[in-house]
């Protein structure tokens, strides 16, 4: 026997010792799958909606900010810009009870992650950073999730305030600029339009997702290995 029918014949015996199952790399079952996060506030709940309808309902004579006149990620910061002790308003709301679990679903997010989760090749997460003031906002995350999604989906909730530790393909994202620990994370950030980013110019290399409605399959197909 050559020495490479020996190799051959060994590595099977071991194989078959340790109950080793060796995959069909060529069955479409063991194709690397596509890896998708898909933020939750400003994607696929209206956490800005749910802002401005608190906020004026606790503080009907306090000036606001349309969703229209949005600029930057943190709403604290515009507040406290068009007056200071607006800031400390606008954080109470988020703070309050109720105030997560009880945001609408964006139009058409909760659909589309359903059918993520039906795709072949995909593996769906949603990734969102919970506020630090922790009273209600990790419970109601959860929450949402079960209420919208259904409670198999907790399974694939991750709660993190560093996203760039969290592997993955894509992440569906509005906030412009994900930072964390890792310079270089794994996923390709692709920026879902939002009231408050629709106005900067992202840099060359960064795709949007304009809105649901909007052709996520494309995105994800465009990030799947070829097949011939
Ligand atoms: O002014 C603001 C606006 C939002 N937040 C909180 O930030 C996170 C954003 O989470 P993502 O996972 O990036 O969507 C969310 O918990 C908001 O409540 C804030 O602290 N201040
Ligand atoms: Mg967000």
């Amino acid at each position: 026997m050559t020495g490479r029918l020996l190799r051959i014949a060994r590595t099977f015996l071991q194989n078959k010792q340790s109950n080793c199952i060796i995959p069909n790399m060529s069955s479409s079952s063991s194709a690397k799958k596509l890896r998708v996060l898909v933020d939750m506030d400003g994607v696929i709940a209206d956490f800005e909606g749910g802002f401005l309808r608190k906020y004026r309902t606790k503080y009907p004579n306090e000036p606001y900010i349309t969703l229209e006149d949005r600029r930057g990620f943190w709403v604290s910061t515009q507040y406290g810009h068009l007056r200071s002790d607006l800031c400390e308003k606008a954080i109470s709301i988020w703070e309050s009870k109720d105030f997560f679990v009880e945001l609408e679903p964006i139009p058409g997010g909760v659909q589309a992650v359903k059918e993520m989760a039906k795709m072949e090749n995909t593996d769906i997460f949603i990734c969102t950073s919970p506020i630090k003031h922790y009273v209600h906002c990790p419970y109601e995350k959860y929450a949402w999730i079960e209420k919208h999604l259904g409670y198999d989906f907790l399974e694939k909730t991750i709660l993190t305030r560093d996203k760039t530790v969290v592997t993955g393909d894509i992440l569906i994202d509005d906030k412009p600029d994900i930072l964390g620990v890792d310079p270089t994370p794994s996923w390709e950030h692709i920026l879902f339009t939002a009231c408050h980013n629709k106005h900067i110019t992202p840099s060359s290399s960064q795709r949007r997702l304009l809105s649901w409605a909007h052709d996520w399959r494309g995105i994800l197909d465009s990030k799947r290995p070829l097949t011939r």
